[in-house]
């Protein structure tokens, strides 16, 4: 790859075996235990890619600097002034745009190719013999792994990989010896945090690695919040990911999180709305929680992979279906506000391989082949015709996300949450993992009970014909509304109201909704922001997002003590009435706000009847009723005979 000039995203350059396959990104779990070589690669090529001289164009730093800060044009490619505007932002990545999905394909192209010279490099420094010949040849086939943060982990393991924990991690190194050296995954490493003067201002500055959840004080990454807080609200996680993979069928709606008034009440969700909520999860107010500097946690590449492949899996599921013209969001180095975007607009600062022109979501809609690589579940040359490969996709996705809420409820063993939450919580208090080695994690596994059973015998009986409705909260706020990123939290159930900070691992905290708004205050965290809504532009953007319900109301039916009886409207809707609460906070500081409300917040509960086929697979053809008696009357709430 050459590094001056104009520089062609071409991701790794492959040409199809003799059956039409390509390599395969994989799950990281999997990559670890299954395919060790590669996995050694990538650790090895990794930390060799991190430790680039920042200077470099294609070095870890200015890559991940492309997405927003320290605000710098990149590839050559000058940037567009209009951000500067008050309602603009730095940085080229497009959210709560049409091309949020599109245009993060070829940044990961180009992470991909980058990361991978580093792989071929280091394969060819093994002593020369068996161990050179095997990462040479591993290193052909070598592809991003992707964090698949929906799936059940297999039992007894973390919700959150130790592969990203561990601060070291056992390799064989390039002179063949066995040994431990740190893991790239766990952070990255400024070298320095400023190599031009300003290019973080002082609340990042201050961290000389990447963090996670830091402590306010003293700026400590503290990594072992993460598992417990991804583990509370997975189950509504992964019926988001199936609702999305297996109703949504409309790119528009499916891909970002903008809201209009005409957004249908079956799709208030979207990809880039868990895909904030994972930003937020893992952050917690570190670097993943804000658009400005998560490319710089190794763990978004992974994440954002994981993203790219639930698109590729639902664009094939949905061929006919693709973006259609949307007004910017807002300025950014590459788009200015309200000017329509299209499946034609340059995905700037990418340049297409010939790279005299940029790509456009048009060219590398179809398939991730033209970067070199596919997915496990999007291996179309196995098949004889398109409807035997969608059949096959939806397999994987209801095997990995639960055929229908009640098997997936059977086979995370949801039941037991009650009892694992109290020990995850005790586990916090614990002082961070020690420096480990990783041992090879289980990869995720099929789960023979997802496959067998439509709906298991115990919960037959709320699933009369087959048929269930299925409960969702919807909301919507102004993206900018606090002048942060914030997320509303739904519960169900009683929590403590006084203490913001245990929110997120109550419980009673069923999911929630992230929003990714960046600080409008460019200095640091400001005070006044839960306080004052800003009044400009941007603030007219609404953004929204969906929090499942119904396997959060299947744990309390089967725990006896609430009270709840079934899954119908006339059991349902008095119990959300009482046991429904929300709660918004700001979380981009790491000191969790309790903000009350966001301008422009309306939660709303709706719901749609389900029909279990005889395959198991949920029909989600039905209308969605929206229930406004159930939220009525609670701050931000959807009143009745209002329009959601
Ligand atoms: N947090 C719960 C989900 C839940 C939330 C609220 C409830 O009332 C019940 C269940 C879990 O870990 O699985
Ligand atoms: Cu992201």
């Amino acid at each position: 790859m050459t590094t001056t000039g104009n520089i062609a995203i071409t991701g790794i350059p492959t040409t199809a075996g003799p059956d039409g396959s390509f390599p395969l990104r994989r799950e990281l779990r999997d990559l670890q235990r299954n395919f060790p070589d590669h996995f050694n690669l990538l650790v090895l090529a990794l930390k060799d890619f991190q430790a680039l001289n920042e200077s470099v164009q294609t070095s870890y730093y200015q890559i991940a600097g492309i997405h927003g800060l320290p605000y710098k044009p990149w590839n050559g490619v000058g940037s567009n002034t209009d951000w500067q505007s008050t309602s603009g932002f730095g940085g080229y990545c497009t959210h709560s745009s049409i091309l949020f999905l599109t245009w993060h394909r070829p940044y990961l192209a180009l992470f991909e190719q980058a990361l991978y010279n580093s792989v071929q490099a280091i394969a060819k420094q093994f002593p020369d013999g068996p161990l050179r010949t095997k990462y040479v040849e591993a290193a052909k086939t070598f592809r991003t792994p992707y964090f698949d943060w929906a799936s059940q982990p297999p039992s007894g393991s973390s919700a959150f990989p130790s592969a990203f924990t561990a601060p070291t991690v056992q390799v064989v190194d390039v002179d063949g010896k066995t040994k431990s050296t740190a893991n790239p995954l766990y952070r990255f490493v400024f070298h320095p945090v400023n190599p031009s003067p300003d290019d973080f201002p002082a609340q990042w500055s201050r961290y000389p690695t990447t963090v996670r959840y830091p402590n306010p004080r003293t700026g400590q990454s503290q990594d072992n919040r993460v598992a417990p807080i991804l583990a509370n609200e997975l189950a509504s996680l992964r019926t988001n990911v199936s609702l999305l993979l297996l109703s949504y069928t409309n790119f528009d709606a499916f891909s970002f999180n903008r809201w209009d008034p005409s957004t249908n009440p079956g799709e208030f969700g979207s990809l880039e709305d868990v895909h904030n909520e994972i930003h937020d999860r893992t952050g917690g107010g570190g670097h993943m929680s804000s658009l400005d500097t998560s490319s710089f946690d190794p763990l978004f590449w992974l994440h954002h992979v994981n993203v790219d492949r639930l698109w590729a899996i639902w664009q094939d599921l949905n061929p006919d279906s693709f973006l259609s013209p949307r007004p910017a969001p807002y300025s950014t180095f590459n788009s200015t506000e309200g000017e329509s975007q299209t499946k034609d607009t340059p995905l700037t600062p990418f340049w297409d391989k010939s790279a005299t022109k940029f790509w456009t979501s048009e060219a590398i809609k179809d398939t991730t082949t033209t970067f070199g690589y596919a997915y496990p579940e999007t291996q179309e040359w196995k098949y004889n015709t398109p409807s035997e490969y969608q059949a096959a996709i939806r397999q994987a996705v209801t095997a990995l996300y639960g055929t229908n809420v009640f098997a997936n409820f059977a086979a995370a063993n949801v039941q037991a949450r009650a009892t694992e939450h109290t020990q995850l919580i005790k586990s916090l208090s614990l002082p961070p993992p020690p420096s480990v080695p990783i041992t090879a994690e289980k990869p995720l596994l099929i789960t023979q009970k997802m496959k067998q059973s439509p709906i298991p015998d115990s919960l037959q009986h709320l699933a009369p014909n087959n048929k269930y409705p299925e409960w969702v909260v919807n909301i919507r706020a102004h993206k900018h509304g606090l002048g942060g990123a914030f997320r509303v939290i739904v519960f169900l159930g009683p929590i403590d109201e006084t203490d913001p900070d245990s929110w997120p691992t109550e419980f009673n905290a069923v999911g929630r909704v992230s929003v990714l708004a960046r600080s409008t205050t460019q200095g640091g965290p400001n005070t006044t922001k839960c306080a004052k809504c800003i009044t400009d532009a941007a603030d007219e953007l609404m953004v929204s997002g969906t929090v499942p319900l119904t396997s959060a109301l299947l744990q309390d039916i089967v725990n006896e003590n609430t009270g709840l009886q079934s899954l119908q409207p006339e059991d349902v809707v008095p119990y959300l009435k009482s046991e429904l609460k929300w709660k918004v906070t700001l979380f981009e500081t790491g000191e969790e706000k309790d903000c009350g409300e966001v301008p422009g917040l309306r939660v709303s509960v709706a719901s749609t009847e389900v029909t279990i086929g005889e395959d198991g697979l949920p029909d989600y053809s039905g209308e969605y009723v929206v229930y406004p008696e159930i939220t009525d009357g609670k701050p931000g709430g959807l009143r009745e005979g209002e329009h959601i």
